[in-house]
């Protein structure tokens, strides 16, 4: 069950023969608010299809220094923390770095690819939500050798359990804000008791992580994932009002108020961009004066429009009321349309003046959930086309599983008008190789 390599694939170190679709590298005021697909050359994606076989994700780390740039100018006092949970390419969490961001961890999975990457502890927080005792065990393990590293806690428990490792670090209290936000139910954490200490127990909970001497220097809420509309940017407004309350309450001086990530990017092709100034000046605003450092710790605004994700037509089938475009990716390789009914855009990069009609694109995944669209008007496809679906940087590769025994896809990076692969292809002895035999 090994050796399904895909006929053109390259091994890492391969030289492609195409360019890049962008090459001037990143502009230092970090340039237009948001890449669109239609900003991409289609033949260059065609082209590394060719070269690295599909599916494949391709990420500009040009676009993701420039997103840093551009939010890193909109909160010019805060840090800014990276989200590794969106995508943990080493290439990105180092180009990332490299700008002078921070990287907050969901797991100890992500703590060890930020150390590997080159970040330096004192900027690596770890986000530690119900975590796993392998964890804990890893994050101390590692805090031992870096002292730097903080650790963020959302219950009591979690301060115990540290405190039986002999942890006595930096720490941070995550409170549930009792706002949340976000593009869909699944992603609105800050109404979620699963999340963090409860706003009207933070007081306490402070006391009793001082009592533990660990080194309390912050406070730390999110609201949710895809902050976009007035709604959201009410709830952002309230959960940072709250705590600015709470960080000049505390009962000791604070380094930092985190008050999360979530800011969202256009998933439409002729959405706005949000106004960043405007999400700065009013998340200002609402902290008010508080003696301790803003923090903000933004995923997907960093690496969502730096991504694509390219695959193949391998199917076209007239349906009584569409056509439905088989492809090579599916909802193993990008699990946001089936999961949320995420909207992507799509586009033909092999249709050049094709007529329109109406069609499903649908993936290889035995489940009605995998497609990536329905009904939705796009040039007549072709067997052997190319199609890119936008937006694809941010929770893509992280959330891509191997259901149905599906090895997942490679990822090519771009710097400085040069595509390099930076992950490879899988193949079936990479998902069998757990299994023990009999
Ligand atoms: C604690 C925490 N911080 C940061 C983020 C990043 O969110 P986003 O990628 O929407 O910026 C998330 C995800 O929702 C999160 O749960
Ligand atoms: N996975 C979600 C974002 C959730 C972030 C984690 N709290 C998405 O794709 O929109």
């Amino acid at each position: 069950m090994n050796g399904e390599v895909a006929r053109n694939d390259r091994e890492a170190g391969d030289d492609p023969s195409t360019g890049a679709p962008f090459d001037d590298g990143p502009a230092a005021d970090g340039g237009p608010d948001i890449r669109r697909l239609d900003d991409w050359d289609a033949d260059v994606l065609c082209d590394l299809v060719t070269d690295f076989g599909g599916p494949l994700y391709v990420l500009d780390l040009d676009r993701v220094r420039e997103n840093y740039r551009r939010l890193a100018a909109a909160f010019p006092d805060a840090d800014v923390y990276y989200a590794a949970k969106a995508n943990a390419l080493p290439r990105a969490l180092a180009a990332l770095a490299d700008e002078g961001a921070g990287v907050e961890c969901a797991s100890a999975g992500e703590v060890l690819r930020a150390l590997d990457a080159g970040v330096p502890a004192e900027s690596i927080q770890y986000t530690a939500v119900n975590p796993p005792a392998r964890d804990l065990d890893l994050v101390v393990d590692r805090w031992r050798e870096h002292p730097e590293l903080t650790v963020t806690v959302g219950a009591l428990d979690t301060l115990d359990r540290l405190a039986d490792r002999g942890y006595d670090g930096r720490c941070c209290l995550r409170v549930t804000p009792g706002v949340g936000a976000g593009h869909h139910e699944k992603v609105r954490t800050g109404g979620d008791a699963t999340f963090g200490v409860p706003y009207d127990r933070a007081l306490d909970a402070l006391d009793a992580a001082d009592g533990y001497d660990f080194d309390v220097v912050g406070v730390h809420a999110h609201a949710g994932s895809g902050i976009s509309d007035a709604e959201d940017l009410a709830a952002h407004r309230e959960l940072v009002g709250r705590m600015g309350d709470l960080a000049r309450e505390a009962p000791f001086d604070l380094e930092f108020v985190d008050v999360g990530g979530g800011f969202g990017v256009p998933y439409h092709q002729d959405d706005d961009p949000l106004d960043l100034d405007a999400v700065a000046a009013a998340t200002r605003d609402a902290l008010g004066d508080v003696d301790a450092t803003l923090r903000v710790e933004p995923g997907r605004y960093m690496v969502a429009d730096a991504g694509v994700l390219l695959t193949t037509v391998n199917t076209v089938k007239e349906a009584p009321d569409t056509v439905v475009t088989g492809v090579d990716a599916g909802m193993t390789t990008l699990a946001r349309p089936a999961m949320y009914g995420a909207y992507h855009a799509i586009r033909n990069c092999s249709a050049d003046g094709r007529e329109t009609v109406a069609q499903t694109v649908a993936g290889p995944i035995c489940e009605s959930s995998d497609t990536f669209c329905t009904d939705r008007p796009l040039p007549a496809p072709e067997r052997g086309d190319t199609l890119a679906v936008g937006n694809a940087g941010a929770y893509g590769y992280e959330m891509a599983s191997h259901y149905n025994s599906r090895p997942r896809p490679a990822t090519v990076s771009i710097a400085a008008g040069r595509a390099t692969l930076s992950r490879r292809r899988e193949t079936l002895a990479d998902v069998t190789r757990p299994e023990v035999p009999e």
